[in-house]
């Protein structure tokens, strides 16, 4: 019997239910015991519906009220200080520590988030030191485990594994200069030995330990910690299945093959090539393999009998029980289910599967595989083929015109017409901006207002000519305020955008959108990525009808706002059938018509988002150079056609950039804000180390906490930039938009940063 299971589910609920309890805890509107009531029937919820599915391996444990890896922390007492002694309860230390917390006398930041690998979901990086306490404090895997099988289902339980939570970790601030968190290795495994110890004996057969840093190019030198780890663990434990997703094991399959392990996860839906290696470096193993072939991280149905013919090489070397058909990652990349969609038509339904749908797969491809006659099986394989063909047949369609636009793409279309030097003084003369202007980065808060008026326009209670009044007035409101508080280059504040990419997706032609296909992004921060469906084009103008507006409104100049086309390709779910490159070249040339069209009406900055680049870069070092020449040459496509006087801005937040900062150079940009609070300005070293020639804003404070940061916190980041950036190319703005804040911390922040920047101006200019 070939066995099927399910990495990990989405943990927000059919219907956002742990966003919405999350939240109103937060607000003091529910009790705790009423949050974690909601949080154990979304779970209950979950379970029932992958059992239902025939899944046999069914993931418990991998809940969570924020992000797992916080969770983890917290379970080990990982608690940076400043979050203890707060005379916080447990569970608002834990918020505290994702979210920062400022009340009653408490004032402390978030934490640094960090993107999750190559997803857009960001986990709560762990702070360690040589203090570091670890102590048992919770056992949420075994908590769970007990919770599901009281339910009457038996689970198989997730964990982060300890090198990888180890690994994903950074120094806190008090370590020593040269700590390193893997060197708490000897201390951490005790605790982990408990953990599995208490979970083999709460009845649990299998466990799911995921060390996805394996996928890594930094993995191979922790060779003798991997051995040292599972040597001590695998006595104790239930049978442990090592998970890795997301990239290839490469050579590290060498030393993973000799671990005493029960199980191998691997993702050969992104690297199908790493089936024949594995497969060789474990056949005289006893280990068995838990093929990744659906897709943890796109939405595309699965193709029945290609997973079939693949799996079945596995099979056909190990055979049928060594055999394992599974998700190639958790689920928590994909929405809920496609039950909830009633807008997609019959024919885009049927190319798509969500978590639920997926679990469905993988338990119908694991009984083909055991040679089940059932006829519900057949007639499940024979609809697949169907659909699956149904699906080429529409690939085969394309936009000529787009595509001949996207292969006459010429070296010349990739440069602005003067360089920066000559730029920088054109746009002087030109913006009149002072030394150390200040902006922001585009968004300003999505109150619930703006919110309640884009759902009534949606089910019609008002019209659209109502609705542009409204985002009119919010506009102005904005602009309005921007000059009051007195900063520089002003944005209108995207009240018309319910997502950064989401609004240009539903513009352009290419894309479907769902109506309820959330996904986690971070804490109860949820999105819905729009849908590559095919060739990308732009049949119209999208924003500059409220650009050209807000500018009209003032003397000060206003700052266009545009998301790029690398962040939209990777915030959304990118077609299969076609490369990456060509979708994101698609994107560029509808984007770089746009550019020009703000430019012609009159707007004379204007901002391409790329937060997300850093985040589609290969996980393998090998591949970087690859990705890096088509992603920069799709910024520069968009935003190359603009006259010397328009200053072309960008914004990267969200990750550490240090690593790819040349390619960030190339770019070309006038002007970048880069996220650079949160993390301790670490990314002032790279400046130090790689330079920077053209203008540059490291953001000055963290949007994501509704912390308020003082003048003289502000006052002394830029001091601390100024000793490794000229003053001459600095610009004072916060990390990234304000849309997830409300106004007024948004009011006391931003005041804060202007008297920061006068002070500059006085001291420094
Ligand atoms: C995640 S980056 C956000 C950029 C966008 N312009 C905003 O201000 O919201
Ligand atoms: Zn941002």
């Amino acid at each position: 019997m070939v066995a099927s299971s399910v990495l990990g589910f989405p943990r927000i609920g059919a219907n956002r239910e742990v966003k919405k309890a999350v939240e109103a805890y937060w607000a003091g509107k529910l009790s705790e015991a009423d949050l974690q009531k909601s949080a154990a029937d979304v779970r209950k919820a979950s379970w029932t519906k992958v059992q239902a599915k025939g899944v046999t391996h069914i993931p418990s444990g991998e809940f969570s009220l924020y992000d797992h890896v916080l969770d983890h922390s917290a379970s080990f007492n990982v608690i940076p200080k400043r979050y203890q002694g707060l005379g916080l309860s447990p569970l608002d230390v834990y918020f505290a520590m994702g979210r920062g917390r400022q009340s009653e006398g408490v004032d402390v930041p978030a934490s640094e988030m960090k993107k999750w690998f190559d997803s857009n979901y960001h986990f709560v990086v762990p702070e360690f030191s040589e203090e570091t306490d670890f102590k048992l404090v919770f056992n949420k895997a075994v908590v769970e485990y007990k919770e599901a099988k009281e339910l009457g289902i038996e689970t198989r339980p997730v964990i982060l594994g300890p090198v990888s939570f180890l690994a994903l970790g950074k120094a806190a601030k008090e370590a020593s200069a040269d700590f390193k968190p893997i060197s708490l290795l000897s201390k951490l495994l005790p605790l982990y030995k408990t953990l599995l110890t208490d979970l083999k004996a709460a009845g649990a057969e299998w466990v799911q330990i995921d060390e996805p840093i394996l996928v890594l190019d930094t993995a191979a030198p922790l060779e003798k910690e991997f051995a040292t780890a599972y040597a001590e663990l695998s006595p104790v434990a239930p049978k442990i299945v090592l998970a890795t997703y997301f990239a290839r094991l490469d050579s590290n399959v060498d030393f993973v093959a000799k671990l005493p392990i029960a199980g191998l996860h691997i993702d050969v839906n992104r690297e199908p090539a790493q089936l024949e290696p594995v497969v060789a470096a474990i056949k005289s193993t006893n280990i068995v393999l838990s093929l990744g072939v659906v897709s943890g991280r796109n939405i595309w149905k699965n193709d029945f009998a290609a997973s079939i013919s693949l799996a079945g090489k596995a099979i056909e070397a190990l055979g049928a029980e060594r055999v394992i058909v599974a998700t190639s990652s958790s689920l928590l990349h994909t929405p809920v289910t496609l039950d909830s969609e009633h807008k997609l038509t019959a024919e885009q339904k049927d190319w798509f599967s969500f978590a639920l749908e997926k679990a469905g797969e993988v338990a119908t491809i694991a009984s083909v595989l055991s040679g089940s006659q059932d006829a519900a099986i057949s007639s499940a394989l024979e609809a697949n083929k169907v659909s699956i063909a149904k699906r080429r047949d529409f690939e085969k369609t394309s936009n000529d015109a787009v595509r001949k636009r996207v292969a006459a793409i010429t070296p010349d279309m990739l440069e602005r017409k003067s360089p920066f030097s000559v730029r920088e003084q054109v746009q002087a003369k030109h913006l009149k901006l002072p030394k150390f202007p200040t902006t922001t980065i585009g968004s300003f808060p999505q109150t619930k207002e703006i919110r309640q008026a884009r759902a009534k326009l949606g089910k019609g209670e008002i019209t659209v000519e109502e609705y542009d009044e409204f985002i009119k007035k919010e506009i102005e409101t904005v602009v309005r305020f921007q000059e009051k508080i007195g900063l520089d280059l002003l944005v209108h504040g995207e009240p018309e955008r319910n997502d950064m990419v989401q609004y240009f997706g539903e513009k352009f032609d290419g894309f479907v959108f769902t109506q309820n296909g959330w996904v986690q992004s971070y804490g109860s921060r949820y999105v819905r990525p729009p849908i590559v469906v095919s060739d990308v084009s732009r049949p119209a103008p999208i924003t500059v009808q409220w650009s050209a507006y807000a500018q009209s409104l003032t003397k000060l100049p206003m700052k266009g706002m545009l998301t790029g086309p690398v962040t939209i390709l990777n915030w959304s779910f990118p077609r299969a059938d076609v490369s990456r490159e060509l979708q994101s070249k698609q994107l560029a040339l509808a984007l770089r018509d746009e550019v020009i069209d703000l430019e012609t009406a009159g707007i004379n900055a204007i901002q391409v988002d790329e937060p997300a680049i850093r985040e589609g870069l290969p996980l393998r070092r090998a591949d970087w150079d690859g990705y890096l020449k088509w992603a920069v040459d799709s910024f520069k496509l968009s935003t190359a056609g603009l006259q010397d006087q328009t200053q072309a801005h960008s914004h990267f937040c969200y990750s550490d950039f240090d690593d790819i900062f040349p390619s960030i150079q190339r770019l070309d940009a006038d002007v970048i804000s880069i996220e650079a609070s949160k993390a301790d300005l670490k990314l002032l070293n790279t400046f130090k180390n790689y330079g920077y020639s053209n203008s540059i804003g490291p953001g000055v404070y963290d949007i994501h906490s509704p912390r308020v940061p003082g003048a003289q916190e502000i006052k002394d980041r830029l001091k601390a930039m100024l000793e490794v950036l000229p003053g001459s190319l600095l610009v004072v703005n916060p990390d990234c938009g304000l849309k997830t804040r409300g106004w007024k911390e948004t009011e006391a922040s931003l005041v804060n940063l202007v008297e920061g920047a006068r002070w500059a101006r006085e001291n420094f200019a």
